[in-house]
């Protein structure tokens, strides 16, 4: 009788193609497609063989459509749900994960202001950073590797690179990690992939994980476990160092960390003794936040210049014109290499998630379904990026798609890219990510270049984050051949 109390509830469902015949019985198929890395790709075939809107469970359906699908959906604020409450740090919620409306905006203002985009762009702080980790840490041990035609693990480099900007941004320029230059805080990266690895239990099976520990098995090994504690300590002592200084100087050295902790306190919405444990909680997921997505994306963007050699020198040309130290404006306005970001963004999004939400009690119409209040949806930035009539060859990397077009197809490409997600709770970090980013391959190939060896393969995991698979690509780097004539 359970089983027919599921079937009746979910019926008004029952008009919706599925992905697979067991899908309005049971979530089972959906977990083992999570489970084994081929969700997003089983669901744009499904998306492709039965239209905008699939059942992929009981009480769930995928949605590929962008008016009456996403905007609705995420730009009209459909709630987060119990999904999300499965990750905590310290056991606290966090802005990704706080479900309720209220809350979370509150959240967000507090810190809109150091991640908006003209705070961002002219901060002379950020512009100190990233001199600081490019010119006095990445770039030297780059130029020596490239004497050498070394071949590099150049996810391991990124993500390094990226870890260092988002902590001196958050914590303080004095404060942050030097994982470019210290090869023992480096091997920390492990650990945060390794962190992240557990959370397919977590966010699927949290029951299943609990109940599993009461008769002694470990569903989360102790490696997964004790560097999930690793990270947590190393945010501790970066928020300690954040708090010593802030105090010292009497507040004089703003940043994301004295921001937060400063609007806590005076929104008396939290208790003083659990202050600090609130700010690490938040300032954890922007760490991992900050170095994941921007890390994956200069990985992909440095593989497709490696194999490009015409984009590459098309993107000399523009970087020919620019001054020896562009303003940010100057290097945001630069058309091929904006065109360049947002071609590797569309192709190898750094996180597909899905997103979930939940259709409110009045329930909705969802390309031209109508849903019941309470059904999960989400939409997929995999399938949405894969239009065939928006963003023809979708396979292909091209980033010539993006410019010398009309500004209705402009239009039209931007509505369907989702890379930051939409609404309310779209990414806070996108114009940090994108100065940081910017900046670095400017640098970068400004003096040095890189090239594919035999063992560089560079295919995206189909998981929560879009990262390479075994997280390491192999890339060759040297100083840049001379010209032929
Ligand atoms: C290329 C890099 C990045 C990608 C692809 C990315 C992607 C995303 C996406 C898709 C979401 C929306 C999640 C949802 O709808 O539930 C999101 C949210 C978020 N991102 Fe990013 N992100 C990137 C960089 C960053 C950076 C640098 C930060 C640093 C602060 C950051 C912090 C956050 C936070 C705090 C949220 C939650 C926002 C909210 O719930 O209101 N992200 N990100």
């Amino acid at each position: 009788s359970k089983l027919w109390n599921k079937m009746s509830q979910s019926a008004p469902l029952s008009t919706i193609p599925n992905i697979h015949f067991s899908a309005p019985y049971s979530s089972l198929f959906l977990t083992f497609l999570k489970f084994t890395g081929r969700e997003h790709r089983t669901r744009y075939a499904a998306h492709i063989r039965c239209g905008p809107v699939v059942r992929v469970a009981p009480n769930e359906v995928s949605i590929n459509c962008i008016q009456d699908g996403v905007q609705t959906v995420y730009g009209g604020g459909f709630e987060k749900g119990a999904w999300y409450q499965n990750f905590s740090n310290y056991g606290k919620p966090f802005m990704f994960t706080m479900g309720h409306t209220k809350e979370h905006s509150e959240r967000k203002r507090m810190l809109a202001h150091v991640y908006s985009k003209s705070f961002v762009q002219s901060s002379t702080e950020l512009t100190k950073i990233l001199d600081m980790v490019l010119h006095d840490r990445a770039l030297p041990i780059m130029r020596r590797l490239a004497k050498d035609n070394t071949i590099i693990d150049i996810q391991k480099e990124n993500k390094a690179f990226t870890m260092d900007v988002s902590t001196a941004y958050f914590f303080g320029r004095k404060n942050g990690t030097n994982f470019v230059q210290n090869i023992k805080q480096k091997a920390l990266l492990r650990d945060f992939e390794l962190g992240m690895s557990g959370l397919f239990w977590l966010a699927e099976a949290p029951g299943l994980v609990k109940w599993c520990s009461r008769f002694g098995i470990k569903l989360l090994s102790d490696k997964v476990m004790s560097s999930y504690q690793i990270v947590q300590d190393l945010c501790a002592e970066l928020c300690d160092r954040a708090k010593e200084e802030h105090i010292e100087s009497n507040g004089s050295h703003p940043n994301v960390y004295t921001q937060l902790r400063q609007k806590l306190q005076a929104s008396h919405g939290v208790r003083e003794e659990d202050l600090d444990v609130t700010i690490a909680a938040e300032m954890m997921d922007h760490m991992q936040a900050g170095h994941e997505g921007t890390g994956i994306t200069l990985t992909f963007l440095m593989c497709e210049l490696s194999r490009n050699p015409l984009e590459l020198a098309r993107l000399r040309q523009e970087l020919g014109a620019l001054g020896k130290t562009p303003t940010a404006h100057e290097v945001d306005s630069l058309p091929f290499l904006d065109a360049i970001f947002m071609e590797t963004m569309r192709r190898y999004p750094g996180a597909f998630g899905p997103f979930p939400r939940y259709v409110p009690e009045t329930g909705a119409n969802l390309c031209g379904f109508k849903v019941p209040g309470g059904t999960t949806v989400s939409a997929s930035v995999y399938c949405l990026h894969r239009n065939a009539t928006v963003f023809p060859d979708p396979e292909m990397w091209r980033p010539e798609r993006w410019i010398g077009i009309s500004d209705k197809e402009k239009r039209e490409m931007l509505r369907w890219f989702w890379v930051f997600g939409s609404g309310g709770r779209m990414c806070i970090g996108s114009h940090l990510a994108l100065r940081m980013m910017k900046t670095y391959i400017v640098a970068f190939y400004n003096e040095l270049d890189t090239f594919i060896v035999s063992d560089t393969i560079f295919d995206q995991v189909d998981g929560l984050m879009g990262a390479p698979v075994g997280d390491v690509v192999n890339l060759g780097v040297r100083e840049i051949p001379p010209k032929r004539m």
